[in-house]
């Protein structure tokens, strides 16, 4: 079993998206997703994440791999952590995801040998070039909802090349408490 985060950065930006010419501001949300160049699941969009190392916990890994993949700097103690997410392939626990979003960061996200990163508005996100289980729990997760999923692939592996079968989800559930990953 691997133990792996994702990270969704978010941002505010204003659009006058009001009635013609009424001059309103409207805001609109934006997410960064990469577009992942190698390891498990390249070719597809997601959040910037990857595996755990040794004596990290799932907080420090989602800053690191934050920076490492598109040069952007996470603020920890901001991280808030909205999903737990389990991967089983063939009857078996494959990987565990601890998913966090942020609105404090800094710097300007940049490409890397991993990752090609792109704002993209939360009603935009292609999720037809995404995993197949990302439509169930990455829309509540970016209207600042806290999910449980497990999501049961067949096939054998890569777990990228293996069938989406089934899942189970439950929303609104208290992550922080149950979880040993608390604010540092
Ligand atoms: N079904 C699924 N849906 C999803 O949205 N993300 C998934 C997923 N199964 C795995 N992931 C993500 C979680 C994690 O961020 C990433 C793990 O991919 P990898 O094992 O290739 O790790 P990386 O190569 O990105 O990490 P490092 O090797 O640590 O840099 O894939």
């Amino acid at each position: 079993m691997t133990e792996t985060t994702l990270c969704f950065p978010l941002r505010s930006r204003d659009v006058d998206g009001g009635a013609a010419g009424d001059g309103e501001p409207t805001g609109t949300d934006e997410v960064l997703l990469i577009e992942k160049r190698r390891g498990l699941g390249a070719g597809w969009y997601n959040g910037p994440g990857g595996k755990l190392e040794a004596g990290e916990t799932p907080r420090e890994c989602a800053v690191r791999e934050t920076r490492e993949e598109v040069g952007l700097e996470v603020d920890p103690a901001a991280l808030e952590k909205a999903g737990e997410l389990e991967f089983v392939l063939d009857g078996t626990e494959h990987t565990f995801c601890h998913v966090y979003r942020t609105r404090s960061f800094a710097g300007e996200p940049t490409a890397s040998e991993e990752a090609r990163p792109e704002w993209i508005p939360v009603g935009e996100v292609p999720y037809d070039r995404m995993w197949d289980d990302d439509y169930l729990w990455l829309p509540g997760v970016l209207e600042g909802r806290t999910v449980a999923g497990e999501f049961r692939f067949e096939g054998g592996t890569p777990l990228d090349e293996a069938d989406f079968v089934d899942h189970d989800l439950e929303w609104d559930v208290d992550l922080e408490a149950n979880s040993d990953d608390r604010n540092p």
